[in-house]
């Protein structure tokens, strides 16, 4: 096991899937934040001490806790932008990436990080469908990486959709995470452009009385039933198997599937309390299912989907979102998700812009989000307060060795 998957892992444990309020802090004199920590007369606060090692068997930002701030960015070649041009950029990439995540300053630094430690900081990297055949590598596009279908509620904005290229940035500091995007930016510059970009929160660490799954802009505690590290399957579920051949590149990588959910929170909030837990399937309050009889029901009680009450009718609703989206109601389709929440003003009728940017991972889109999101798209109650409103699917190569870059198998296949 890396050190990455392992300090990761730990921290994920640690806190049920919740943003930890104290990580595992890796640093000191002598110890791997380098100059940045020099710089310190007083020890980091553990929130600003946290690293999270870039090199390992799979990226990091997919197991890594949630973290308080988030972008993500997408980038289309520039024209003329070649393989070459391509694998000089993921190497220029991966440096100031690596530098970064371990508190150091990167190549042509704008000292915008200046005093602050990694912060836990990730940067994941990605390539859409249409990356391959303007790289001259099509016979190399994995055949997990399809088109996604049309949903018949989804309001997809092509223009925030898809992309070539495609960095999340994740940190526990507003100003680590936008250091790191910058940096990347100019990086690419001549080679590739942003196409769209999107900025999230989450949970600041420190900010509950003990570390907890996220709530997300409707109340609720999102995050709870998601696959553990420790589940049998979890790697077969979420992270490509070893092959051979053209697509050996993907070997411990996984696909991210990334949409833009715009909250109607407006009619949301016309519900009662009562009616919100219907929507979902759990309580808004400490996020114990349905079925769960309060007060004794907590979050990690297991979901009893058969549970009928006294007057007959199903504990959680035949159109509860955690029924629908269940692992028993699609054919075992499993996903790992892991957003951020978004706010970008106000619309033209005075809601808020606001919603969450919903990433999740898998082995296969296929067997993945799209075969859930098949199901949820007509019957789920929640499809009545969300608008999807933009899509993409980006194939995430395994993590790269100390020397290596991301994406160098398949740019020096
Ligand atoms: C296609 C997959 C999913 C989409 C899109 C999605 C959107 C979405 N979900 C919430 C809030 C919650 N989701 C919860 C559970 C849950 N959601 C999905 C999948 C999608 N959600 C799954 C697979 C599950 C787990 C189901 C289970 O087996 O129990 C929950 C409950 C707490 C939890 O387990 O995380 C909440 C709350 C929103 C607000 C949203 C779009 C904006
Ligand atoms: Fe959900």
């Amino acid at each position: 096991m890396t050190d990455q998957h392992s300090i990761s892992r730990r921290r994920l444990l640690s806190t049920a899937g919740a943003a930890g309020a104290a990580g595992l802090a890796v640093g000191g004199a002598g110890g791997v934040l380098g100059s940045t920590a020099a710089h310190h007369s007083t020890p980091l606060t553990a929130v600003g001490s946290t690293m999270v090692p870039f090199h390992g068997t799979h990226q990091a930002g997919i197991t890594t806790p949630a973290q308080a701030r988030g972008h993500i960015v997408a980038f289309d070649l520039a024209p003329g932008a070649d393989r070459k041009a391509a694998a000089g950029l993921m190497r220029r990439w991966s440096a100031a990436a690596e530098a970064m995540t371990a508190g150091r300053t990167p190549a042509g630094d704008d000292q915008i990080a200046l005093d602050a430690g990694p912060c836990s900081l990730t940067v994941t990297f990605g390539f859409g469908a249409s990356f391959f055949p303007k790289a001259g590598l099509a016979d190399h596009a994995p055949a997990a990486l399809v088109p996604m279908p049309a949903f018949p509620s989804d309001a997809i904005d092509p223009k925030q959709s898809n992309g070539d290229l495609w960095i999340q940035i994740g940190a526990d500091d507003p100003l680590v995470a936008f250091h790191a995007l910058r940096i990347l930016q100019k990086e690419a510059a001549g080679v590739a452009t942003p196409r769209w970009q999107m900025n999230g929160f989450n949970r600041t660490p420190g900010a509950t009385a003990r570390p907890m799954t996220v709530r997300n802009l409707m109340g609720q505690i999102d995050g709870t039933n998601n696959p553990k590290p420790t589940d049998k399957d979890f790697d077969a579920k979420i992270f490509v198997p070893d092959k051979s051949g053209p697509q050996a590149w993907m070997n411990g990588g996984s696909y991210a599937v990334v949409r833009r959910i715009r909250m109607l929170l407006d009619p949301w909030d016309d519900l009662t309390e009562t009616e919100q837990e219907q929507v979902i399937g759990r309580r808004k309050s400490n996020g114990a299912p349905l079925s769960a009889p309060a007060p004794t029901g907590i979050e990690t009680t297991p979901v009893d989907l058969e549970k009928v009450n006294p007057d007959g009718s199903l504990a959680i609703p035949g159109d509860a979102h955690i029924r629908v989206a269940a692992a028993q109601s699609n054919a075992g389709a499993t996903i790992l998700r892991r957003a951020f929440s978004y706010h970008d003003g106000y619309r033209a009728d005075g809601s808020p812009d606001a919603g969450l940017l919903f990433i999740c991972w898998q082995a296969d889109p296929t067997t993945g989000f799209i075969q859930i999101q098949l199901k949820l798209d007509g019957s789920d109650h929640l499809t009545r307060f969300i608008r999807h409103e933009s899509s993409a699917i980006f194939a995430v190569p395994g993590g790269a060795q100390p020397g290596e870059y991301v994406g160098q198998h398949l740019l020096e296949a």
